[in-house]
């Protein structure tokens, strides 16, 4: 036969670019460490759950060696419970269609929290996969006196292991030099999952402990003293309730009282702008189009921009000092009541910024039915969105005044929107858990994290990306849409003898007067009409409809003035009010309902939440109508 003995050749190594992963329990640093690896700016939070879609990213060496990286959500175990550890799961075992197993994996652990963090380590371990661990978060460590002995532990466990600071500059200095000394990598498959659960959860954790007592020392129970004495108060029964709703209350006063200067300013330049065109331009339609349209629409939605940023500055500063769960937990019990669990908490705060990622953050919850309710509520709670319509109309219609001598009554009005938001959610909640059937309810399992300060680095990048994405909504969707309405609402002109303003006769104008047909029970005029349609969109391009609509339909001086005192001329308190109550509920939002009818996978529970939303919307502005109107007539 003449067969040749061959020498097993040396293991060849990875030619492509080698994958790096990120990995570990929720809340350890994963994020923050792969936004200082890559200059990425994803989102960093301290509660567990943050991130639950895998992202991936890229850097090099400083020996020069290109990696790719993984983001992936935290999990507890590879025993996956949630659709988002699946993900995690699955990305590491190479279980994913068309994606190789990672070629090294970074076991990022909490420094803190050895004892929870190690069993993961020991599992993926047992994946057989080049990999590192990443002792993160060693600057608190130090700072609460707990000594880990790394050499000891890269032995125990036959891994490199690091210390890491993922928070500041050069903190991942030290695990960029041990992925250089693993280079080059060999080619390497992951073992099948079952060689996880072959060792039971019991060995597992008698080998952590076998690991903590020989590499840790810890301080005599100082572990987390000033966090301890802190949630004492925080999360006392009585306390811990009257400080969320005193916080809450401050935030939103400080949205309407601190917000005042730069939007003066901001109303100030848009004016101004205008005023210069006005000067430079023959009356045509060109100049319509830019004074009417573009600054009459976008920027009266520009404005807003201010009062956004304070909310967020508060959310931001509560997210990143560890208050928010401690509010879930308060909140644990209300939520509880209606059937919801503890973990919709993150998903329905989420939302408060924009429903979309809150939708998409029902994958942490566990249970299928819990998802599917929480995706259902998550667009009532107060989106930024919302914000410049409240705001616009409150400025309008209530009074600066002050009650008790210090609470402004427009921020109480705000803040009773944001309540009737959240009140109606736990109600829908109540509806359709029945409707589905209850299940029991699971108790909150949510690991509360040690408080520490605000990093200004993370604030000030939080508010950036706020920032950003409000003004390339208004550079992109809500300029175009204000584009497309002039016309709309400029042509055909008005007919010889015309009564009404030109707008009337207009596309729009037509539209708007038959859609008040349907809006008119509940006083809405056909320019509020006409502003609802392309609002569909998004909707704080109601305001800059508003802002286009009435622009074309004042004439001469009037045309100086900004939105707020003209509708505020033009409208009654309950048209005002049975806005508010529609925009509280009506689903606004076409990107919010194609995300549900992804995340359901299928048009049904999108056409639901949609038909359930007008529904409620239309009966609130009716009621608020009506109720206003016998009280205080129009
Ligand atoms: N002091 C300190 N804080 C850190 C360090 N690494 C992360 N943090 C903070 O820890 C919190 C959690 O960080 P993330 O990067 O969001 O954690 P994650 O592992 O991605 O969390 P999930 O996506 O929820 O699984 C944030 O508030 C970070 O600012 C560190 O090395 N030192
Ligand atoms: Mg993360």
């Amino acid at each position: 036969m003449g067969a040749v003995e061959k020498q097993a050749p040396p293991a060849p190594a990875v030619s492509r670019t080698p994958m790096m992963a990120l990995l570990g329990n929720p809340n350890c640093g994963k994020t923050a460490l792969f936004n200082r690896l890559t200059g990425a700016r994803q989102k960093v939070a301290n509660y567990a759950g943050v991130t639950i879609e895998r992202k991936e990213g890229a850097f090099t060496t400083s020996g020069g060696n290109g990696f790719r990286v993984l983001d992936l959500p935290g999990a507890y175990s590879l025993t996956a419970h949630t659709p988002d550890e699946e993900i995690t799961r699955d990305v590491v075992a190479g279980l994913r269609k068309g994606e190789p197993a990672p070629d090294v994996v970074v076991c990022v652990v909490n420094a803190t929290n050895l004892r929870l963090n190690l069993r993961l380590v020991l599992e993926i371990k047992r994946l057989g996969l080049p990999m590192i661990l990443a002792l993160n978060m060693v600057d608190v460590a130090k700072k609460r006196g707990i000594t880990i002995d790394a050499d000891r532990l890269s032995q125990e466990l036959g891994m490199p292991v690091v210390e890491t600071v993922a928070v500041q500059a050069g903190g991942e200095k030290s695990l960029l030099r041990a992925l250089d000394m693993m280079w080059p990598l060999p080619v390497s498959q992951p073992h099948a999952l079952s060689a996880i659960d072959a060792v039971g959860v019991e060995a597992t954790q008698r080998e952590v402990r076998r690991i903590l007592d020989l590499v840790v020392s810890n301080p005599a129970s100082g572990e987390d003293r000033l966090s301890e004495k802190v949630d004492d108060i925080v999360l006392h029964p009585v306390l811990g309730p009257i400080i969320l709703a005193v916080l809450m209350f401050l935030v939103f006063q400080a949205v309407f009282s601190w917000a005042n200067v730069p939007m003066d300013m901001i109303k100030a330049g848009v004016d101004g702008v205008g005023e210069l065109i006005k000067g430079a331009m023959a009356d045509g339609i060109l100049r319509s189009l830019l004074v009417e349209g573009i600054l009459g629409g976008a920027g009266s939605v520009l404005v807003f921009l201010p009062q956004i940023l304070i909310l967020f500055f508060f959310i931001l500063v509560l997210e990143d000092c560890g208050y928010l769960p401690r509010a879930a937990f308060l909140l644990d019990r209300l939520m509880g009541g209606v059937g919801l669990s503890g973990r919709a908490f993150i998903p329905l705060l989420s939302s408060f910024a924009c429903a979309i990622p809150g939708v998409m953050a029902a994958r942490t919850i566990q249970n299928p039915r819990d998802r599917l309710v929480t995706i259902m509520i998550a667009p009532l709670m107060t989106c930024s969105a919302r914000l410049p319509v409240y705001a616009l109309i409150i400025a309008a219609f209530i009074p600066e005044r002050e009650v008790y001598g210090f609470l402004s009554l427009q921020g109480l009005v705000l803040f009773a929107l944001y309540f009737a938001g959240i009140f109606s959610a736990m109600a829908v909640a109540y509806f359709f858990k029945r409707a589905l059937g209850a299940n029991q309810q699971q108790p909150l399992m949510l690991e509360l994290p040690a408080y520490h300060w605000p990093h200004m680095q993370n604030l000030a990048l939080g508010l950036w990306e706020r920032c950003k994405i409000f003004l390339s909504r208004v550079g992109t969707i809500i300029l175009t849409l204000m584009i497309l309405l002039w016309f709309l609402s400029s042509f055909p002109g008005a007919p010889e003898g015309a009564t009404h303003p030109p707008i009337y006769y207009s596309l729009a104008g037509i539209l708007g007067r038959g859609l008040e047909y349907i809006f008119a029970p509940i006083g809405f005029n056909w320019q509020i009409c006409i502003a609802l349609v392309p609002g569909l969109a998004a909707r704080e391009v109601a305001v800059g409809a508003l802002g286009t609509v009435y622009a074309l339909s004042q004439s001469g001086d009037e045309l100086a003035q900004s939105l707020e005192p003209i509708i505020a001329a033009s409208w009654t308190l309950p048209t005002a009010l049975s806005l508010l109550a529609w925009y509280v509920f009506a689903p606004q939002c076409m990107s919010t309902l194609s995300v549900v009818r992804r995340e359901t996978g299928g048009t049904r529970y999108a056409l639901l939440m949609a038909g359930y939303m007008f529904a409620l919307a239309y009966i609130a502005s009716f009621l608020t109508y009506r109720i206003s109107l016998a009280l205080i007539g129009g």
